[in-house]
């Protein structure tokens, strides 16, 4: 599932409502309650820090992934960041589940992330809500009227779930900058929207699934939930999932009088998700809201709002309620959210707000780099399999049809994976598939050359030959009396045997690397020049010999044959 959460709130649709162009569904709730500052005094603030250094040593913390520089209003991705998380061992060829919170700024986006995080560690538990008395970890919450949470967050650690069909899927958590603060732009709010949630810039978003839709004609995305907090009509609508139901049916209706642009909205949200849903979550309480000493503990949370909470919880993160992210139809890996991350983040580098158009292209741009990344990992797996690291020297023709076979396999697989773009699109990725891979190839040669004995004692085998057709030569040549060839002969004697030193002193110290491989070169050229000619005449001197060989014994069994007739 690409799960969103949204958050409305009183405070968030006046917001919403001065910025005309970028105004979504008309979801209304009142009592928005804002947090109150919390000034910490310097020894909560030494104990914050000590806090920090052990979280720090735990593996398990909140991973900036996407930094968002304040000074120029640009993002940008740490890469490294974000293939540590996503490409470990053991997830990176699973499914992935991305489960994102996005929405106005304050409006306990990280806090409500912490209690999905309790879920994720204990599930099997019907407690996992946790200690009355716990106070509240994870991604970093706070009260106050400042914004918190800046860019975009993971959770490095990736949970592996079974689910009730025997298959698994990775579970990543994700955690994004609030929007309409004071210091965000209207770009900075939709790029983060875009590329966390891809559904809460409602206009983006719907433009894009709508071109998407062309395409593909599949739902583009998975589950948008609306999470209304601090419900305070349960009297009309009730909390949870079914009173949301009812609530956003209500919201999503098209009605005549409406303004085309709403209308539109309505339109094209259906039919860019296949699962739209709703919850009502009652108010936490006054603690909660305005008690600047709140570390999260459960004893302070109003009970409506904790059971609401075990309720609305499992309906996003329950092993039999995670459905995998799907881009263009096809289930979507740790390994290829890298590549979408990357593609999204190109087209956010710009100084406009990204077109829709293009953030489709981005996602075709993915899908093919995705697929490719598939294809070539299957084919360096199969080429390991025939001459890795602990596998003996290989003839060269079994190699290449090993090569030849695995690019078969691996085209097919990238063939096989659904991709948008078209076709023409796809064959440019499939060139760059196969021109990567025979470069591929080409290491996998040298690198099975270095396990050849022979290969490597190549250069100096090449100049003792040199040497010793040099002495014979000048033997003979000075036995005849043909002096000055014979001296010649000896002068390429002496320089051989100085090349010999010099490549030998070379690849015992490590000194003089250039040195050493022009020696190498130029013995290679003798050696394919010359000896390599001289073997192949061997060679096919057996071959020769071989055929007549076995050509004897067939006319000999014919002959038998006759004889026996
Ligand atoms: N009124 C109200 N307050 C809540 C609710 N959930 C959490 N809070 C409080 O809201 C405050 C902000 O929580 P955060 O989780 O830091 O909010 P955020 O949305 O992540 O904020 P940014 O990171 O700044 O965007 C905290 O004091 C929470 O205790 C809720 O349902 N209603
Ligand atoms: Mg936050």
């Amino acid at each position: 599932t690409y799960t969103q959460l949204m958050f409305w709130g009183k405070k968030c649709v006046c917001v919403y409502t001065q910025q005309k162009h970028k105004r979504p569904l008309n979801v209304n709730c009142e009592h928005g309650v804002e947090g109150v500052p919390h000034k910490m005094s310097p020894e909560e603030e030494e104990v914050l820090l000590s806090e920090e250094d052990e979280e720090e040593a735990l593996s398990a913390r909140p991973v900036q992934i996407v930094v968002a520089h304040e000074d120029d209003h640009a993002f940008e991705l740490d890469e490294a960041a974000l293939e540590r998380i996503l490409l470990q061992e053991h997830v990176r060829d699973l499914n992935v589940v991305v489960v994102s919170v996005a929405g106005a700024f304050r409006k306990g986006k990280s806090f409500l992330l912490d209690f999905m995080l309790r879920f994720m560690y204990n599930q099997t538990s019907c407690s996992w809500l946790g200690g009355h008395e716990e106070p509240l970890t994870g991604f970093t919450w706070r009260g106050g009227c400042e914004r918190e949470t800046t860019g975009i967050l993971a959770w490095s650690e990736v949970f592996v779930v079974d689910k009730p069909d025997g298959s698994k899927v990775a579970v990543l958590l994700i955690d994004t900058q609030g929007a309409f603060d004071s210091q965000s732009t209207i770009k900075d709010c939709a790029t983060l929207f875009a590329l966390s949630t891809m559904t809460s810039s409602v206009q983006l978003f719907t433009e894009y699934g709508r071109l998407a839709l062309e395409e593909i004609y599949e739902k583009p995305f998975q589950t948008l939930m609306f999470l209304i907090r601090d419900w305070s009509y349960p009297y009309e609508h009730s909390y949870g999932l079914e009173g949301g139901k009812s609530f956003l049916e209500k919201r999503l209706q098209v009605k005549q009088n409406q303004h085309e642009e709403l209308q539109n909205v309505r339109k094209h949200i259906h039919s860019c998700f296949s699962n739209i849903g709703c919850f009502l979550l009652p108010h936490p309480g006054l603690k909660v809201a305005t008690n600047p000493n709140f570390d999260g503990r459960l004893t302070d949370i109003d009970d409506d709002f904790k059971t609401e909470l075990v309720n609305l919880v499992p309906i996003l993160l329950s092993p039999e309620n995670l459905v995998e992210k799907e881009i263009g139809g096809s289930k979507v890996t740790c390994r290829d959210l890298v590549q979408y991350f990357k593609a999204y983040m190109k087209i956010y580098q710009g100084e406009e707000l990204p077109h829709p158009k293009s953030m489709l292209q981005a996602t075709a741009e993915a899908n093919n780099l995705a697929a490719v990344a598939g294809a070539k990992d299957i084919y360096n797996k199969g080429m390991e399999q025939v001459c890795g690291g602990d596998k003996p020297y290989m003839a060269p023709d079994q190699l290449e049809c090993g090569h030849a076979n695995l690019l078969q396999v691996a085209v097919k697989h990238f063939r096989s994976v659904k991709k948008m773009g078209g076709e023409d699109f796809c064959r440019c990725y499939q060139e760059q598939l196969e021109a990567e891979l025979d470069e591929a190839f080409t290491n996998f040669i040298k690198h099975n050359d270095g396990k050849n004995i022979f290969y490597a004692a190549r250069t100096p085998a090449t100049l003792f030959a040199v040497m010793f057709a040099m002495y014979v030569a000048s033997l003979v040549t000075g036995f005849l009396g043909i002096n000055t060839v014979a001296t010649v002969c000896n002068l390429i004697m002496g320089v051989a045997l100085a090349a010999l030193c010099l490549w030998a002193y070379v690849k015992y110290s490590g000194e003089f690397r250039e040195v050493g491989s022009v020696i190498d070169q130029v013995a290679e050229t003798l050696w394919e020049q010359i000896f390599s000619k001289l073997f192949e005449v061997a060679r096919s001197r057996v071959s020769l010999d071989s055929l007549i060989t076995a050509q004897r014994t067939r006319l000999a069994s014919n002959n038998n044959v006759k004889k026996k007739n």
